[in-house]
């Protein structure tokens, strides 16, 4: 069913249009009720970590739940439609995800990071793969020039967050794509955790993996930890199947379960986190005590055109920065009721934060304060709940905020 051309239905002026059949695709692919004896029609949750053989080595295709498990494989195979992959993998959660790409390198080799990374990922990245004699360079992908220049003869992976968590700077994916064409042995990952499959889809921008952690939208109902990756390159597909069961970072068949149930109602879920966003966003933009506000969907976002170019509509993520300091921030964080102070994002519930004290604390101090992660800066995750009784919460709290 799957398919990279669009469909026919539900028009959008300013995007780009909906990917044909994500819906369908979504609650089919990899479902097959005929792949199992009983026909049932939901996937089994196959707890059974090891599978008889006929005879030695002559086997079904599973023999141990490292190496492959009937439930992870309905999620897996789903993923890769929705992604236009030819495979999809999943992990324990997105950095097990991330460090098996990383594993795929050798001591020297080279990656060029976007600046304004995932705190998680940048610490990864900094602490723990920069010890394995790995070399990094963090650049600001929204000047190209930064990424030509960053480029050496070793450069093996270069590593786009788009948008970026948290200040949501937005790259240009097909012209990091043509960037890098000329550079032999050179990939391209894409962590597309903030837009989910819905709404971009990387390897049509000529990436080579897709990453998401999948413990945000793909899930969205903030009960697993999870990492999902997708491509359709058969040699980086044998690189990573083989670290996957080499090494051994997978999810239990129970997460996977739930995975693949959060995909079904993934289209509707980001349709209205948008629509939600959008309000958010609008009124934010209104609002005299807040400074700027950065919602990639809105015109006055400084890579709005790149985003209409390569995405079909934008997530419930925002960044903004409220009049005042570390006390306004804080008493505006605690006066939240509906939004819950909390990490992570994507799921159907309302969240907001404080990056620079809670997800990107581990982001080094002077890096952050150039990204503009400061005592002011606020993210939002908008659930699903209803846009007015959103904005009504932040109104308040941002009164309370001011007063105080
Ligand atoms: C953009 C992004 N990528 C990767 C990760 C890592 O994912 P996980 O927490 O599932 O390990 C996160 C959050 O943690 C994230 O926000
Ligand atoms: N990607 C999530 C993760 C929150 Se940060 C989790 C933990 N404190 C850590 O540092 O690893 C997000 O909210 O951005």
């Amino acid at each position: 069913m799957s398919e990279n051309s669009h469909t026919a239905h539900g028009e959008t002026p300013e995007w780009g249009k909906p990917f044909k059949s994500f819906a369908t695709d979504a609650i089919h692919v990899g479902q097959e009720p005929e792949q199992w004896k009983s026909m049932m029609v939901v996937p089994p949750i196959t707890m059974s970590t090891t599978f008889k053989q006929y005879g030695p080595g002559d086997h079904t295709g599973y023999e141990y739940g490292r190496s492959g498990n009937p439930t992870r494989k309905c999620l897996e195979t789903c993923v890769a439609a929705l992604e236009g992959a030819k495979y999809g993998l999943a992990f324990a959660s997105g950095l097990a995800a991330t460090m098996t790409i990383i594993n795929t390198l050798k001591a020297g080799d080279h990656v060029i990071s976007t600046d304004d990374v995932y705190g998680g990922t940048n610490r990864y990245f900094q602490k723990i793969a920069s010890k394995f004699g790995l070399e990094f360079s963090f650049v600001d992908f929204t000047n190209l020039d930064n990424v030509k220049n960053a480029l050496r003869p070793n450069t093996k992976i270069v590593w786009v967050e788009t948008p970026t968590n948290p200040t949501m700077k937005v790259t240009d994916v097909r012209g990091v794509a043509d960037l890098i064409k000329s550079q032999e042995g050179s990939i391209m990952v894409v962590d597309n955790t903030f837009m989910s499959s819905y709404f971009q889809r990387p390897l049509n921008l000529g990436a080579d993996i897709v990453l998401h952690s999948a413990t945000k939208y793909m899930n969205g109902h903030s009960d697993v930890v999870m990492g999902l990756l997708a491509t359709s390159s058969d040699e980086i597909y044998k690189k990573l199947s083989f670290l996957q069961y080499a090494t051994g970072p997978v999810p239990s068949p129970f997460d996977c379960y739930l995975v693949n149930r959060g995909l079904k109602t993934l289209a509707v879920r980001m349709e209205r986190h948008q629509k939600n966003a959008i309000a958010v966003a609008t009124y934010l933009e209104q609002n005299s005590n807040v400074i700027k506000v950065k919602y990639p969907g809105l015109p006055s976002h400084p890579q709005y055109e790149i985003m209409k170019k390569q995405a079909t509509g934008c997530s419930g993520m925002i960044a903004f920065w409220l009049k005042g300091d570390l006390k306004t921030a804080n008493v505006f964080l605690r006066s939240l009721k509906v939004f819950t102070l909390a990490e992570s994002l994507g799921g159907f519930e309302s969240l907001a934060e404080h990056p620079a004290i809670m997800t990107h604390a581990s982001v080094p101090p002077e890096q952050r304060e150039k990204l503009e992660i400061g005592d002011n800066f606020i993210r939002l995750s908008c659930g699903i709940e209803e846009a007015d009784d959103l904005i009504n919460d932040l109104d308040q709290a941002i009164n309370a905020a001011v007063a105080d």
